[in-house]
């Protein structure tokens, strides 16, 4: 099987590093392009036996499946280049969560999926969020699944719910860091503690409390249920994060969805109709 990709920046070069390392992939099954052919090349560089083909038209006429790690607004016209070299048997992938499934069947005449991967998948964790156009069958379902299980949980998800489990799986890693940024911070500061310290704890206390959460079948609350004694000193710090935290969320949902309908209505004028789509 030939494995193509069509962007090698900063996820495109996570998904290749980590289909490498896991063994899901040879380095010579991949063949890739990039709009600035150097970061191709410091890819083949890393792994001896890749190819860099010399345009995105290449790279698709000869993958069995074909990720394309590029940002919305580049979708069309990467689509323009590479529609004719696409045909029934071969598979392309969008990474990119605000194309629709609908713009790629009704530009491309190959078989089509969208699969969310995350930051995560570079450590053989996290999900990849899969969602399936009307011409996969179940053999191409297992084949991407298979996949993608070497360097994640695949799950499958509606479509129109695209947003809000990326929220979750992709940019969470991001949102944590953040909170974890800003504690460290004022623990460096107020307490003179130095900040390799806290990061290695904030790391394992994260690693642990995943594997609470997916192993162990905690649910959030029950876990902080755990933690917390009546009247202790956990008690009274959830009560100023709960207090403080509520809000920020639906702020939070609705800064990424009105981000995902920008590119969406950016996307249809560039794919020349208009999806009929819940908001939420
Ligand atoms: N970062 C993340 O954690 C995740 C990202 N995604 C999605 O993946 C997509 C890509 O993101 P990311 O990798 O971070 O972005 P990057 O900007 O790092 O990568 C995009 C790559 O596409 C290349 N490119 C652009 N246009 C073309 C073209 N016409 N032909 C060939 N290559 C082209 C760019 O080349 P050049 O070097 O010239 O800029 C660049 O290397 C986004 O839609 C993002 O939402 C999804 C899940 C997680
Ligand atoms: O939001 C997206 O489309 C993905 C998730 C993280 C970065 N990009």
């Amino acid at each position: 099987m030939k494995v193509g990709f069509i962007g090698t920046g900063s996820m495109g070069s996570l998904l290749i590093d980590a289909f490498i390392h896991s063994g899901a992939l040879l380095p010579e099954q991949i063949q890739i392009s990039n709009r600035s052919p150097e970061k191709a090349h410091q890819l083949a560089k890393r792994h001896a036996g890749l190819t860099v083909c010399s345009c995105n038209e290449e790279t698709a006429s000869s993958s069995n499946v074909l990720f394309l790690c590029i940002k919305p607004l580049e979708f069309r016209s990467v689509i323009n280049e590479i529609k004719d070299q696409l045909e029934e048997g071969q598979i392309a992938i969008s990474i990119t969560s605000p194309v629709q499934l609908i713009h790629l069947e009704s530009t491309l005449n190959c078989k089509v999926a969208k699969i969310i991967p995350s930051i995560t998948n570079l450590t053989g964790g996290g999900a990849s969020l899969c969602m399936y156009g009307s011409r996969i069958k179940e053999e191409d379902r297992q084949l991407i699944e298979s996949l993608l299980s070497y360097i994640s949980r695949p799950v499958e998800i509606l479509e129109s719910h695209t947003r809000i489990t990326s929220d979750f799986s992709s940019c969470g890693p991001a949102f944590l860091s953040l909170f974890m940024e800003k504690w460290i911070d004022a623990a460096v500061e107020m307490t003179g503690i130095d900040r390799r310290t806290l990061n290695a704890l904030a790391g394992e206390m994260l690693l642990g409390t995943g594997k609470l959460l997916t192993e162990e079948g905690f649910s959030p609350e029950q876990l902080q249920h755990r933690v917390a004694v009546p009247g202790g000193i956990t008690a009274q710090a959830l009560a100023l994060l709960d207090s403080n935290l509520s809000g920020l969320f639906y702020q939070l949902i609705k800064t990424t969805h009105d981000k995902y309908e920008e590119d969406l209505v950016k996307l249809d004028a560039a794919f020349g109709f208009t999806i009929n789509r819940p908001r939420y």
